[in-house]
């Protein structure tokens, strides 16, 4: 059986399509067309358009979610595709069997930022209308011959119950964001086989239908998952950073203050004489009492990240999606290098975080499942941006589970919405340290801030006197 409410696809395709270069116009011909299109292409890496999706040459990527039964991610491609995709050991899809039906939307809006947003309260209205009746579980998908460029998110979603009521429900409201996304519908034929159907979003008539046969292949090169921590949530040239900023500028107005903050820095100034030194760790690890310590010690300026000029409008970007979220704070860093770079004119610098922690926090999050899933090391994720300053020395406080949840309680402090998932989930955890210490040029020394505080700084300065001139 075809479902009822697949069918057609092209209509709605050019709609897509149509209302994208309508939008496009209308941006361009705006005042700031320059910078949203400059930025699209900066984003995107190329002017590639992901309206053109070209469905059936496309690789699906379904994330895991070991909580709702599905440990492994999922990949799928269309049988034409096949011989440009790592078999599979297996064509079974559990999500149908028993009849169930599945369904993928991809958000198609070509603008990073208003597409970050479609897909954040897509997928709240997905948590809040389907989570008793459907699995929803996170989707990417690309055209390997241009990957990077072609990458579009969104969610693969499962009803067990092929439930008819359910489906309606959802179709409208898919059918509410139409313009800005593709749908399909999967079912398995009694004759065997896995087909992808087009969902028509219009209400209109039933018009020609659009299908084709997919099956499962294993993990492709490149992964989507490390693809989306490039694409999405890590920033690696200040380019990128602006693009996006700019992007959220006409909706955030911080965005535009951090704008004008970074056109008054020398963002590519030269550290000065003195080294730059900066501690990192999770929180409650001990980086604000040795960071303290160490300013006497080496009568250092001590800085921190986000800086000060910027921290007041962390907690308006913390509640953004992960794109805008990143973009803070990797405008952050950049705003921090030319504090940085002034300051090591005139005395040590020690600095209480920076790109590590906006790198490995922003990968532990992308990244769901265990620290087998994160990406291998030496991977492009872990590079530290060309045009950011480079520090002299990176230290990394480690600390047992135990023990900073001790410091933590005693401390007493409010703590951000990823501090308290690092004391509930000690896979996150686990996945930021890991990320801290793959992270390249610099790498960063690892001290073990178990001991006394006299012993950590005492051990610190022993590193320091080690790496850098004092
Ligand atoms: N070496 C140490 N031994 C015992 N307690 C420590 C040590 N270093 C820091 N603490 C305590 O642990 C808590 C967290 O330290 P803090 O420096 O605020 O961590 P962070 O800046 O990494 O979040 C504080 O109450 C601090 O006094
Ligand atoms: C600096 C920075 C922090 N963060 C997050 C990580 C932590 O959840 C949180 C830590 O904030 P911070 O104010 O440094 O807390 P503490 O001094 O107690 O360690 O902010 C990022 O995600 N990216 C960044 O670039």
């Amino acid at each position: 059986m075809i479902l009822g409410w697949s069918t057609v696809g092209l209509l709605s395709r050019l709609i897509t399509k149509r209302e994208a270069v309508r939008r496009q116009i209308e941006i361009i011909s705006s005042a700031c067309s320059y910078c949203i299109s400059s930025s699209y292409s900066q984003i995107m890496g190329t002017s590639h358009n992901p309206c053109s999706t070209d469905w059936e040459h496309r690789i699906f990527a379904v994330d895991a979610n070991p909580s709702l039964g599905y440990p492994e991610p999922f990949y799928f491609t269309s049988l034409t595709n096949k011989d440009r995709a790592s078999p599979a050991t297996s064509n079974e899809w559990p999500m149908l069997a028993h009849g169930g039906i599945a369904l993928s939307v991809c958000i198609t809006d070509p603008f990073p930022v208003s597409a970050a947003r479609l897909h954040r309260s897509l997928g709240q209205q997905l948590a809040q209308l389907f989570s008793g009746t459907c699995h929803v579980l996170r989707l990417l998908s690309y055209l390997p011959q241009d990957p990077y460029a072609s990458l579009l998110r969104g969610f693969f979603i499962c009803d067990p119950q092929n439930c008819t009521s359910t489906q309606h429900r959802l179709k409208h409201l898919l059918s509410e964001h139409r313009q800005h996304i593709s749908s399909f519908t999967y079912q398995q034929k009694p004759q065997g086989g896995i087909w992808q159907n087009v969902l028509e979003l219009n209400g209109g008539e039933q018009e020609m239908e659009e299908h084709w046969q997919v099956v499962r292949m294993g993990e492709p090169d490149p992964s989507p998952f490390a693809l989306n921590i490039l694409h999405t949530a890590v920033y690696y040239s200040l380019s990128s950073t602006r693009a996006v900023l700019l992007q959220c500028s006409a909706c955030i107005p911080e965005a535009a203050r951090i704008l004008e903050l970074l056109d008054k820095c020398d963002t590519s100034a030269k550290k000065g004489r003195f080294p730059v030194i900066v501690i990192e760790g999770l929180d409650a690890t001990g980086k604000s009492t040795l960071t303290e310590s160490l300013k006497d010690s080496l009568k250092a300026t001590l800085l921190r990240s986000p800086p000060d000029c910027i921290s007041k409008w962390r907690k308006t970007f913390d509640d953004e999606p992960s794109l805008i979220k990143r973009a803070y704070y990797a405008a952050g860093n950049y705003v921090g290098a030319c504090e940085i770079a002034k300051a090591s004119m005139n005395s040590p610098v020690i600095v209480d975080r920076y790109w590590h922690s906006t790198a490995a926090y922003a990968i532990a999050t992308e990244i769901v499942g265990s620290v087998h899933s994160l990406p291998p090391c030496h991977h492009e994720v872990y590079q530290w941006p060309r045009d950011l300053l480079r520090p002299d020395l990176v230290i990394l406080l480690t600390v047992s589970d135990e023990e900073r949840m001790r410091r933590m309680r005693g401390r007493g402090l409010e703590e951000t919405k990823e501090e308290k998932e690092l004391e509930s989930n000690t896979m996150f955890r686990l996945k930021v340290e890991e990320a801290y210490k793959r992270i390249e040029n610099p790498q960063c020394v690892i001290i073990d801030a178990s001991p006394a505080k006299e012993m950590v700084l005492k051990e610190t300065l022993n590193v320091v006197r080690k790496h850098c001139v004092i």
